[in-house]
């Protein structure tokens, strides 16, 4: 089933924070020596001062994040996002400020962080899936599951250090997010697998993010931040430079004046809404006709157009309920083309 923006459910007004992130520092070092004359100086005058230069690659970040929000990290290489995400999952720790979370918390990061590469797909699962906090029971109940969906087959009893890097991911991410986090951070959704993969990802953190689940993600993809996020934060050199609505984000990043991508998007929209509209009126009067043509055959072809159109309803029903509504219409049309002949008559 399709599911967009729209259909993922608002964030609730009561929300409580899940990420309060305050006065956030990272500091890395540029470089660590400088030319001899500036070491010699150094030792000279008793060491002291560092020697390696240092940058802010987070710089007095400050922002809170509320269950069920669903916020992209946004920005030029190098501004600080996968930094920012390595904090918020607390495998990096900061110089100065805090980062505190609530609820489980899962995710993609770093390839292959948490994976020991001596171990094979299964024993990795299970130490995986301990570390983000699940019980043996619970990993035995979702085993099946999380290896069929990583696609791996019988390379789950081999060593992950065999796997390609897709295989790694695959298998990385199918443990992830059936952990059923509260928080999900992936950092570039579209690095995992190939495009069937990454379709079906994306369909499960929709889901996830449907459940009312908090999803933190790093992406240069703008379309698909703009279709799945309500909230996007765009940095700059480690600060936050915007924050606000998803769409408007994208126009900072694009560069574009407020409002264009939400303006596009809507009239993306409202074309596909015309465009339907149209195809079931032909539709319906194809059925009209077929009705008052008198042939059952045409009839049941003309709903076949109908059920078409409605396909994503359609697919969401089982066959029994299918079956049931197509009898039940052929019976209604069935009746009122009695009543027009008896009109005729
Ligand atoms: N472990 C590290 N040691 C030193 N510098 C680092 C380290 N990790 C990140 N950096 C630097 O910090 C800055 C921010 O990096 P980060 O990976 O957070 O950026 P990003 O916005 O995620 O970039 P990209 O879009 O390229 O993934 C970069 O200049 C990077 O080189």
């Amino acid at each position: 089933m399709k599911l967009d923006i729209f259909d993922l459910p608002p964030v609730a007004a009561n929300a409580p924070d899940v990420i309060r992130i305050d006065h956030l520092f990272k500091r890395f070092v540029l470089r660590h020596t400088r030319s001899m004359k500036e070491a010699f100086i150094w030792l000279v005058k008793g060491r002291k001062g560092d020697l390696s230069e240092k940058f802010n690659a987070l710089n007095d970040v400050t922002m809170n994040i509320r269950q069920g929000e669903r916020v992209a990290l946004l920005g030029y290489n190098g501004s600080g996002k996968s930094t920012l995400l390595k904090l918020i999952s607390g495998v990096m720790q900061p110089d100065d400020g805090s980062v505190l979370t609530r609820g489980r918390i899962a995710g993609l990061i770093e390839v292959g962080a948490g994976f020991h590469p001596d171990l094979t797909g299964r024993d990795n699962v299970f130490m995986n899936a301990a570390i983000l906090g699940m019980e043996k029971e619970q990993i035995e109940a979702k085993f099946d599951e999380i290896v069929a969906f990583s696609e791996i087959g019988d390379f789950i009893d081999t060593e992950v250090k065999f796997y390609s890097s897709g295989m790694y991911l695959r298998l990385a991410f199918a443990v992830a997010i059936h952990t059923d986090p509260e928080i999900f951070l992936v950092d570039e959704i579209l690095a995992v697998g190939d495009e069937p993969f990454q379709r079906k990802c994306l369909a499960k953190i929709k889901e996830l993010c449907a459940r009312g689940k908090t999803l933190v993600v790093v992406s240069h993809d703008l379309d698909l931040v703009s279709q799945i996020c309500d909230r996007g934060v765009v940095l700059e050199r480690g600060a936050v430079k915007f924050d606000g609505e998803a769409m408007e984000a994208v126009d900072v990043m694009r560069d574009l004046p407020f409002g264009t991508t939400k303006r596009n998007r809507y009239e993306g929209d409202l074309l596909a809404a015309q465009q339907k509209l149209e195809t079931m009126e032909v539709s319906r009067r194809e059925l009209m006709q077929a009705i008052e043509s008198g042939s059952t055959e045409t009839v049941v072809v003309a709903l076949a157009d109908i059920a078409e159109d409605s396909q994503a309803e359609i697919d969401a029903m089982s066959n029994e309920q299918k079956l049931e509504i197509v009898n039940s219409e052929i019976t209604r049309l069935e009746k009122k083309r009695e009543r027009l002949h008896q009109l005729n008559a």
